[in-house]
Protein backbone atom coordinates (compact mmCIF):
# COMPACT_ATOMS: atom_id res chain seq x y z
CA UNK A 1 0.00 0.00 0.00
CA UNK A 2 1.46 3.53 -1.27
CA UNK A 3 1.22 5.89 1.92
CA UNK A 4 -0.55 9.55 1.75
CA UNK A 5 2.42 12.18 0.92
CA UNK A 6 1.77 15.37 3.07
CA UNK A 7 3.17 18.87 1.69
CA UNK A 8 3.46 21.20 4.79
CA UNK A 9 5.17 24.86 4.77
CA UNK A 10 4.00 28.38 4.85
CA UNK A 11 1.33 30.36 2.15
CA UNK A 12 3.22 30.32 -1.05
CA UNK A 13 5.86 27.80 -0.73
CA UNK A 14 3.98 25.72 -3.46
CA UNK A 15 1.87 22.90 -1.31
CA UNK A 16 -1.04 23.62 -3.86
CA UNK A 17 0.99 23.77 -6.85
CA UNK A 18 3.59 21.46 -6.81
CA UNK A 19 1.10 18.94 -4.86
CA UNK A 20 -0.98 18.85 -8.11
CA UNK A 21 2.15 18.20 -10.17
CA UNK A 22 3.48 15.66 -7.65
CA UNK A 23 0.07 13.53 -8.13
CA UNK A 24 0.43 13.52 -11.64
CA UNK A 25 4.04 12.13 -11.14
CA UNK A 26 3.20 9.81 -9.29
CA UNK A 27 -0.05 8.73 -10.83
CA UNK A 28 -1.59 9.27 -7.20
CA UNK A 29 -5.04 11.06 -6.36
CA UNK A 30 -4.66 14.34 -5.17
CA UNK A 31 -6.61 16.27 -2.30
CA UNK A 32 -6.04 19.78 -1.05
CA UNK A 33 -7.70 19.92 3.13
CA UNK A 34 -8.72 24.03 2.02
CA UNK A 35 -10.53 22.83 -1.34
CA UNK A 36 -12.25 19.79 0.97
CA UNK A 37 -13.27 22.42 3.76
CA UNK A 38 -14.03 24.61 1.01
CA UNK A 39 -16.36 22.09 -0.95
CA UNK A 40 -17.89 20.75 2.09
CA UNK A 41 -18.61 23.79 3.85
CA UNK A 42 -19.36 25.61 0.23
CA UNK A 43 -17.80 29.16 1.67
CA UNK A 44 -14.05 30.00 1.44
CA UNK A 45 -11.33 30.46 4.33
CA UNK A 46 -11.69 34.31 4.51
CA UNK A 47 -15.65 33.67 5.02
CA UNK A 48 -15.41 30.68 7.82
CA UNK A 49 -13.11 33.12 9.60
CA UNK A 50 -15.19 36.28 9.24
CA UNK A 51 -18.72 34.23 10.53
CA UNK A 52 -16.40 31.95 13.41
CA UNK A 53 -13.02 33.05 13.89
CA UNK A 54 -9.66 31.29 13.37
CA UNK A 55 -10.56 28.75 15.99
CA UNK A 56 -13.23 27.12 14.49
CA UNK A 57 -11.23 27.33 11.50
CA UNK A 58 -8.27 25.38 12.80
CA UNK A 59 -10.90 22.64 13.95
CA UNK A 60 -12.42 22.61 10.92
CA UNK A 61 -9.26 21.91 9.10
CA UNK A 62 -8.15 19.44 11.44
CA UNK A 63 -11.27 17.24 10.55
CA UNK A 64 -10.79 17.77 7.01
CA UNK A 65 -7.05 16.30 7.48
CA UNK A 66 -8.63 12.86 8.52
CA UNK A 67 -11.25 13.30 5.33
CA UNK A 68 -8.62 13.48 3.10
CA UNK A 69 -6.34 10.66 4.18
CA UNK A 70 -6.23 8.21 1.47
CA UNK A 71 -3.75 6.04 0.62
CA UNK A 72 -1.57 6.85 -3.01
CA UNK A 73 -3.13 10.40 -2.35
CA UNK A 74 -0.65 13.60 -2.12
CA UNK A 75 -2.26 16.12 0.47
CA UNK A 76 -1.68 19.89 -0.22
CA UNK A 77 -2.22 20.83 3.35
CA UNK A 78 -3.03 24.40 4.68
CA UNK A 79 -0.26 26.60 6.13
CA UNK A 80 -1.40 26.06 9.73
CA UNK A 81 -2.09 22.47 9.70
CA UNK A 82 1.13 22.05 12.14
CA UNK A 83 0.07 24.04 14.75
CA UNK A 84 -2.22 21.84 16.18
CA UNK A 85 0.20 18.77 17.94
CA UNK A 86 -2.05 16.41 17.22
CA UNK A 87 -1.97 16.96 13.60
CA UNK A 88 1.76 16.93 13.28
CA UNK A 89 1.78 13.42 14.93
CA UNK A 90 -1.25 12.05 12.91
CA UNK A 91 0.75 13.26 9.38
CA UNK A 92 3.81 11.66 10.55
CA UNK A 93 2.55 8.32 11.44
CA UNK A 94 -0.06 8.05 8.88
CA UNK A 95 2.28 9.41 5.67
CA UNK A 96 5.19 10.81 4.40
CA UNK A 97 5.56 14.45 5.03
CA UNK A 98 7.70 17.01 3.00
CA UNK A 99 8.10 20.59 3.70
CA UNK A 100 8.56 22.95 1.06
CA UNK A 101 10.72 25.57 2.63
CA UNK A 102 11.44 29.11 1.12
CA UNK A 103 12.27 32.65 2.63
CA UNK A 104 9.78 34.83 4.00
CA UNK A 105 10.61 37.38 0.94
CA UNK A 106 10.18 34.72 -1.40
CA UNK A 107 6.56 33.85 -0.21
CA UNK A 108 5.91 37.36 0.32
CA UNK A 109 6.62 38.08 -3.29
CA UNK A 110 4.78 34.83 -4.41
CA UNK A 111 1.82 36.32 -2.38
CA UNK A 112 1.87 40.18 -3.55
CA UNK A 113 1.68 38.87 -7.23
CA UNK A 114 -1.09 36.44 -6.70
CA UNK A 115 -2.77 37.02 -3.44
CA UNK A 116 -5.73 34.65 -3.37
CA UNK A 117 -7.68 36.96 -0.94
CA UNK A 118 -10.66 34.38 -0.28
CA UNK A 119 -8.32 31.88 0.47
CA UNK A 120 -5.85 34.09 2.70
CA UNK A 121 -7.33 36.89 5.27
CA UNK A 122 -4.79 38.25 6.92
CA UNK A 123 -3.12 36.13 9.96
CA UNK A 124 -1.58 39.29 11.56
CA UNK A 125 -2.96 42.33 9.92
CA UNK A 126 0.29 43.54 9.38
CA UNK A 127 1.91 44.26 5.42
CA UNK A 128 2.58 40.85 3.64
CA UNK A 129 6.24 40.71 3.75
CA UNK A 130 6.78 41.38 7.80
CA UNK A 131 3.60 38.63 8.11
CA UNK A 132 5.48 36.13 6.54
CA UNK A 133 8.68 36.99 8.48
CA UNK A 134 6.40 36.45 11.73
CA UNK A 135 5.14 33.53 10.98
CA UNK A 136 8.46 31.39 9.77
CA UNK A 137 9.91 32.57 12.96
CA UNK A 138 6.59 31.31 14.74
CA UNK A 139 6.44 28.08 12.69
CA UNK A 140 9.61 26.88 11.07
CA UNK A 141 10.38 24.46 14.13
CA UNK A 142 6.90 22.87 13.69
CA UNK A 143 7.68 22.68 10.09
CA UNK A 144 10.70 20.99 10.61
CA UNK A 145 9.62 18.40 13.84
CA UNK A 146 6.68 17.62 11.26
CA UNK A 147 8.75 17.02 8.13
CA UNK A 148 10.40 13.52 6.72
CA UNK A 149 12.25 15.68 4.37
CA UNK A 150 12.84 19.00 3.82
CA UNK A 151 12.71 20.68 0.08
CA UNK A 152 13.90 23.80 -1.11
CA UNK A 153 10.85 25.32 -2.36
CA UNK A 154 12.69 27.82 -4.71
CA UNK A 155 13.45 26.18 -7.40
CA UNK A 156 11.01 25.69 -10.68
CA UNK A 157 7.90 23.43 -9.61
CA UNK A 158 9.67 20.50 -12.14
CA UNK A 159 12.84 20.83 -9.88
CA UNK A 160 10.66 20.34 -6.93
CA UNK A 161 8.80 17.77 -7.66
CA UNK A 162 12.07 16.16 -8.84
CA UNK A 163 13.57 16.47 -5.41
CA UNK A 164 10.51 14.81 -3.56
CA UNK A 165 11.19 11.76 -5.74
CA UNK A 166 14.55 11.96 -4.76
CA UNK A 167 13.95 12.36 -1.17
CA UNK A 168 11.47 9.20 -1.14
CA UNK A 169 13.56 7.12 -3.64
CA UNK A 170 10.32 6.93 -6.32
CA UNK A 171 10.46 7.39 -9.90
CA UNK A 172 8.70 9.36 -11.88
CA UNK A 173 5.50 7.48 -13.50
CA UNK A 174 6.33 9.03 -16.92
N1 LIG B 1 8.23 26.65 -7.31
C1 LIG B 1 7.56 27.77 -7.60
N2 LIG B 1 8.16 28.76 -8.31
C2 LIG B 1 7.50 29.92 -8.60
N3 LIG B 1 6.23 30.19 -8.22
C3 LIG B 1 5.58 29.24 -7.51
C4 LIG B 1 6.21 27.99 -7.17
N4 LIG B 1 5.31 27.25 -6.46
C5 LIG B 1 4.19 28.01 -6.36
N5 LIG B 1 4.35 29.19 -6.99
C6 LIG B 1 3.35 30.27 -7.08
O1 LIG B 1 3.18 30.78 -5.75
C7 LIG B 1 1.81 31.06 -5.51
C8 LIG B 1 1.32 30.24 -4.31
O2 LIG B 1 1.34 28.87 -4.69
P1 LIG B 1 0.41 27.81 -3.95
O3 LIG B 1 0.64 26.50 -4.62
O4 LIG B 1 -0.99 28.30 -3.87
O5 LIG B 1 1.06 27.80 -2.49
P2 LIG B 1 0.49 27.28 -1.11
O6 LIG B 1 -0.58 26.27 -1.41
O7 LIG B 1 1.68 26.68 -0.43
O8 LIG B 1 -0.02 28.52 -0.41
C9 LIG B 1 1.05 30.77 -6.80
O9 LIG B 1 0.91 31.96 -7.53
C10 LIG B 1 1.98 29.80 -7.53
O10 LIG B 1 1.84 29.89 -8.93
O1 LIG C 1 -0.84 29.72 6.96
C1 LIG C 1 -2.04 29.69 7.33
O2 LIG C 1 -2.36 29.78 8.54
C2 LIG C 1 -3.10 29.51 6.30
C3 LIG C 1 -2.77 29.13 5.02
C4 LIG C 1 -3.76 28.98 3.92
O3 LIG C 1 -3.38 27.91 3.05
P1 LIG C 1 -2.13 27.97 2.02
O4 LIG C 1 -0.90 27.71 2.84
O5 LIG C 1 -2.39 26.91 1.02
O6 LIG C 1 -2.12 29.34 1.42
C5 LIG C 1 -5.16 28.69 4.48
O7 LIG C 1 -5.22 27.39 5.02
C6 LIG C 1 -5.52 29.69 5.55
O8 LIG C 1 -5.60 30.97 4.95
C7 LIG C 1 -4.52 29.70 6.72
MG1 LIG D 1 -2.58 25.94 -0.82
Amino acid sequence: MSLPIYLIGARGCGKTTIGQALSQALGYAFSDTDHYLQLSTQRSVAEIVASEGWDSFRARESDSLHKVTAPATVIATGGGMVLAEANRHFMRDHGQVIWLNAPSVVLADRLERQPEAAQRPTLTGRPIAEEMGDILRERAHLYRQSAHHEVNAMQTPEQVVDQILQSLSLARAS
